[in-house]
């Protein structure tokens, strides 16, 4: 390599962060003017200054955001050719970068890695070189260029080989890096494959299947950020969702968008789909299996339905000291008119009340009349307010219809038995056992979705609250229109959303971002849901997601072999066809980005030996640590091997997890943490210590520089999905892997 290539490479970045800096400080420049001027106008005078103040504010933390990582690849394009010069085959230099820069003269300086000119810098072969002559990777230490990488694309090099990696050297580095326990973007490698589904159509629903270590979640997240940049009219103010399997994953992924300039997305696990909540405890496998199942949405229904109750004799009622009789009738005529409404339970109570009171008001006026009293309008009003105020009428009306909220229906649900057999009358006794619980039991996992379910049914608890909120989207639907005014005078159009922009409203009744406004509240609905994981999904568990999307814009990712949830899907088509029919799309990823493949081969062997059908995947890397089976006779001896085997791989570097079955996992953190001390983490709630003690479903989605597996053979026998469970918990490590048997145990024959 020239070294003047270097030189230049070196200067031309060099004068991207001087821009950087210079725009950075005229931000922060123009960011004082505003907020230097006067408080005071009318409310669209103050709405296009706030407007102002957001777009800089905006601009400055994306700017500080990408620190020293702001350029990384160029891209050499083929300028089609000039008539007047025959013969000249000239080109035009690109730089791709975390994002957009222009010079003075508003000429690109450096392309944002989204922008449609830089597809061809991810996906450009010799084959197809869409445009380009060469791709260059720029590897940069600070701010300075320390390594160039080239790759032209000259069609008489072409092999055979499709599946080439591009700027082999920069992905090879990137990938032994050691691990720190935070993922980390991938924005500067990512290959051609993984960029083919990040840049997929926003609408409908893209399934992308692939096994472990493929990049499906770096993927499915860098997919959420093309699709904010590239849609951000759209997605700004509906929103995305990213949801993954629980809250130490989301924690693993946390920062990942936010070092792509992408603040705006709602990460939730699933514990936390239903706001207010954040559920982590889990049922046994039977009962989550019940719960997730999609016949429960039927049960749900005709559980609020039958707390809809006509009683079987007329009503004595008390009222003020006059007697009034309530018909069985005119309760059913009332639920039945209110039931037509179509409105939610809890709102449809309040037409259901209002009819009755309205019945129960011209009776006991007629009979006062009859009595020989003058009853006019304005008396009629008094007679229907005691009406409604009266014990005996309260206590009828909630006999006939209860107010309910979710979570006092399910647990009235589980806690009253002969209620859920008279709702269950197909079921086996032994059925209706699983859901039985004592009242105030602890939520579990499997139970959100039926929250959700039953809330949907139910509507607001508090039907005033319910107006509130009605009023206050109007609010902002008007403070929306003032913002698109101010973006559309000041010309920063694409720079802010309008939504930005109100929520930088001091005076707003709404002064939330678009995120935070959808995630607190239940019936938000998004531009687009990301689905991490999405094999352990349950069909209860989708209903929620589908109903958050009806436009159904969905990225699914997942690894059906990995499937171990107990209600979890064995196929997509399975899993998807009964919700969406084929309206979905299928890209699968092949190439294992984690994984050397001494231990893939290990762990897809081991895997099909349990039977389990895997998708194969290449392996980029090897590794210098062999695949070791340690076999001790007895149980000193099992502990002499993990405490040795622990040792040295600790001494290596890195992170390192022992996972092992849930049977046993006591004793084994007590032996641990006598040896280890604060080095040890128990759980996903240590995973930023150096070793974690993991079961196979807490290590679902990680990585770690070394895996000790612990008794294989009983995390197989543990739980109907137990084959995929070791599979999972084999495929977590980039460099080395062992398994620890239980003294007695053979070797998996497949090693
Ligand atoms: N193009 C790439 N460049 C650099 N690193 C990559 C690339 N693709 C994937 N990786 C890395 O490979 C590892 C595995 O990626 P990821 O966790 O997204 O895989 P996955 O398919 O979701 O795995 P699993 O199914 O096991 O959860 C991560 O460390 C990720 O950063």
């Amino acid at each position: 390599m020239a070294e003047s290539e270097l030189d230049r490479e070196r200067d031309y970045v060099g004068g991207l962060y001087a821009r950087l800096d210079r725009l950075k400080a005229d931000a922060e420049r123009e960011l004082a003017q505003v907020r230097r001027e006067s408080v005071g106008g009318n409310h669209q005078s103050r709405s296009e200054r706030d407007a102002f103040a957001r777009v800089y504010e905006d601009r400055i933390a994306q700017l500080r955001e990408v620190g020293e990582r702001l350029a990384f690849g160029r891209l050499e394009l083929l300028e089609a050719p000039d008539p007047a010069s025959p013969g000249g085959s000239a080109s035009t230099l690109r730089y791709i970068g975390r994002l957009g820069l222009r010079d003075e003269n508003l000429e690109p300086l450096l392309l944002d890695w989204r922008a449609p000119q830089a597809r061809a810098f991810y996906q450009a072969t010799a084959a197809t070189p869409l445009g380009a002559r060469a791709r260059r990777h720029l590897t940069t230490r600070g701010r300075d260029v320390v390594r160039i990488e080239d790759e032209v694309f000259d069609s008489t090099l072409l092999d055979d080989d499709t599946t080439q990696l591009q700027g082999e050297g920069a992905l090879l580095a990137a990938l032994s890096a050691q691990r720190t326990g935070q993922m980390h973007d991938i924005v500067s490698t990512i290959q051609a494959e993984q960029d083919r589904v990040i840049r997929s159509d926003l609408s409908g629903v893209l399934v992308v299947q692939g096994g472990p270590g493929t990049g499906k979640t770096a993927v499915a997240l860098h997919r959420a950020a093309y699709l904010l940049y590239t849609h951000r009219d759209r997605l700004g103010s509906s929103g995305v969702l990213v949801v993954g399997p629980s809250r130490a994953f989301l924690q693993y992924i946390n920062a990942v968008l936010p070092s792509l300039g992408e603040t705006g997305v709602v990460l939730s696990s699933l514990g936390q789909l239903y706001p207010g909540h954040d559920i982590t405890a889990e049922d046994a496998p039977a009962v989550a299996a019940l719960k997730g199942s999609a016949e429960m949405a039927g049960l749900i229904r005709r559980a609020m339905r039958s707390r809809q109750r006509v009683p079987a004799e007329p009503i004595d009622l008390e009222v003020n000291g006059e007697r009034i009789v309530l018909q069985p009738q005119v309760i059913a005529d009332a639920i039945a008119k209110a039931r037509e409404s179509g409105k939610p339970y809890n709102e449809g109570r309040v037409t259901f009340v209002k009819i009755v009171l309205n019945q129960l008001t011209r009776q006991l006026a007629d009979q006062l009349r009859r009595r020989g009293s003058t009853v006019d309008d304005a008396d009629q009003a008094y007679l229907r307010e005691d009406l409604r105020t009266a014990y005996d009428v309260r206590v009828a009306l909630n006999t006939a219809w209860i107010p309910l909220t979710p979570e006092r229906l399910l647990e009235d649900l589980y806690a009253r038995p002969q209620w859920l057999a008279s709702l269950t009358g197909h079921w086996s006794k032994a059925k209706r056992e699983l859901l039985r619980r004592p009242r105030g039991s602890e939520l579990t996992l499997a139970d959100v979705p039926l929250l959700d379910e039953a809330a949907e049914l139910l509507g607001s608890y508090d039907v005033a609250d319910s107006a509130a909120k009605r009023a206050a989207k109007a609010q902002h639907k008007r403070d929306l229109e003032n913002a698109k005014r101010a973006i559309s005078n000041m010309d920063v159009s694409g720079m802010v959303s309008a939504e930005d922009v109100v929520a930088g409203f001091a005076e707003s009744t709404a002064s939330l971002t678009t995120a935070e406004r959808a995630a607190s509240d239940r019936s938000w609905t998004y531009g687009h849901i990301v689905v991490d994981e999405a094999q352990e999904l349950s069909p209860m568990q989708w209903r929620v997601l589908l109903r958050k999307s009806p436009v159904k814009s969905f990225t699914i990712v997942g690894d059906v072999a990995q499937a171990s949830s107990a209600a979890s899907s064995t196929s997509w088509e399975s899993t998807l066809s009964p919700l969406i029919g084929d309206a979905w799309r299928l890209e699968e990823l092949t190439v294992n980005y984690r994984t050397p493949s001494q231990i893939v081969d290990a762990a897809e062997r081991v895997a099909e030996a349990n039977g389990l059908v895997v998708t194969r995947s290449r392996s980029v890397r090897t590794t210098d640590w062999p695949v070791l089976a340690l076999a001790p006779t007895d149980e000193a001896e099992q502990r002499e091997l993990l405490v040795a085997e622990l040792g040295s791989m600790t001494a290596s570097g890195g992170t390192t997890a022992v996972i092992a079955p849930a049977s046993g996992f006591t004793e084994l953190s007590g032996l641990l943490a006598d040896r280890l001390g604060d080095t040890l983490g128990v759980g996903v709630a240590g995973l930023s210590r150096p070793v974690a003690l993991l079961t196979p479903a807490d290590a679902k989605g990680l990585e770690f520089d070394s895996v000790l597996v612990v008794a294989p053979a009983a995390i197989v026998a543990e739980s109907t999905r137990g084959a995929s469970a070791l599979y999972v918990a084999m495929t977590r490590p980039t460099q080395r892997l062992t398994l620890l048997l239980a003294p007695g145990e053979q070797a998996p024959v497949a090693l």
